[in-house]
């Protein structure tokens, strides 16, 4: 009798609880970003990180399964092929190449689009019914392009939006008022890009709204020039840049907050990429960033926001923008080829 055998008297076969499996596809500064927070909250004790160049991500697994200790046991696999993300509730997607100095947006689009493509026919071959939500940039463009990949229904696609850009507002206002951000309503949407914008008329703290105080918040006109903010906010990406040659932190705990909402408590709400048909005036499938209501199958509502006329206007010009990046890019619908063992 084996060692195994003389220790314990067996009931039944150990059964692994796989009903919570993430898997996060790119083992770089935001995956594993992603994936440290996402344990530290607790979202999840079966995550699955798969990148498929290189064996960086190896190493990622084998070092943060010597953390499981601390966290609940946790099981960490993957690797550089999709098979260990068989049965994902949900798939985070942080591929992609980042923006060189000097490149379009667009021919960034092309590029990165042509691996989400890749990515998420694999996806959905292991998980078929799984939740996406993809971070790589730019992020509103590739939730479209995962969405049409994917054919699953537009609410169980969705992007990283300005849920970062939100939270790094609600930041900035916190410094001003003093006010822990969480006790801070405050919203960008738009484009997670040159094309999103502050909605200030919703600004509200403590259950006032700022608006109803200082008519003119957040406009040029405001003699207390409360929009001079709005720099720190939407120029961070390029300052951390500049500083760390990469952001990562805050989008790690930001995706790990959505993903929380969509593992296991519904109701929250964040500004991710969601399609907009039919919602504001938007006639085609545009993904956009709006506050939308998350729950344990996706996207279950868009908020009817009170905007402005100026602030339509606004929406309306970056679902423009977006819809031309969009109708740029060639979706090849071609059979990707799987290397793992199971296929091979
Ligand atoms: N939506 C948001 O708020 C944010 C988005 N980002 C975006 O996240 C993406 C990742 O950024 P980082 O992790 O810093 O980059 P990184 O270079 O550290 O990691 C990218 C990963 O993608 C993988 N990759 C590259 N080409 C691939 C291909 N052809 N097929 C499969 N995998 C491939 C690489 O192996 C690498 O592990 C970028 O597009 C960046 O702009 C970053 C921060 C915030
Ligand atoms: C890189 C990026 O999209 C950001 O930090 O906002």
């Amino acid at each position: 009798m084996s060692l195994l055998g003389k220790m314990f008297y067996k009931e039944q076969p150990h059964v692994q609880n796989l009903s919570h499996k993430v898997s996060i596809i790119g083992a770089g500064n935001v995956g594993m970003a992603v994936a440290v927070s996402l344990l530290g909250k607790h979202v999840t004790n079966n995550l699955v990180l798969i990148d498929p160049i290189g064996d960086k991500v190896k190493g990622e697994i084998i070092d943060l399964q010597h953390g499981s200790l601390f966290l609940r046991n946790a099981l960490i696999g993957g690797g550089n092929t999709f098979e260990d993300s068989a049965d994902s509730k949900l798939c985070i997607i942080t591929t992609g190449v980042r923006q060189e100095p000097g490149e379009s947006r667009l021919v960034m689009a092309q590029r990165n689009s042509e691996i989400i493509v890749k990515v998420v026919k694999m996806l959905i071959k292991y998980s078929p019914d799984t939740m996406i939500l993809v971070v790589g940039n730019p992020c509103d463009v590739m939730a479209y392009v995962a969405w049409k990949a994917s054919g699953l229904p537009a609410y169980k696609v969705m992007g990283a939006g300005t849920t970062l850009d939100s939270q790094r507002f609600r930041v900035e206002l916190s410094k001003k008022f003093n006010i822990n951000p969480s006790n801070i309503h405050a919203w960008i949407i738009g484009e997670h890009g040159e094309h999103s914008f502050a909605i200030w008329s919703s600004v509200n703290i403590g259950g006032t709204r700022i608006e109803k105080i200082n008519p003119k918040f957040g406009t040029d006109d405001d003699t207390e020039k409360w929009s001079v903010l709005l720099k720190d906010v939407l120029g961070a990406a390029k300052t951390i840049r500049e500083l760390k040659d990469y952001t990562n932190w805050g989008i790690g705990m930001s995706i790990a907050t959505i993903a929380k909402a969509l593992m296991t408590q519904g109701g929250s709400i964040y500004a991710v990429s969601v399609n907009a048909k039919g919602k504001f005036g938007i006639e085609d499938d545009i993904f956009i960033s709006l506050p939308a209501v998350l729950g344990s199958n996706g996207i279950t509502d868009i908020v009817h926001l009170n905007l402005t006329e100026d602030e339509l206007a606004r929406l309306h010009n970056a679902a423009k923008i977006l819809k031309e990046v969009q109708d740029s890019i060639k979706i090849e619908e071609k059979e990707v080829k799987c290397k793992c063992r199971r296929c091979k």
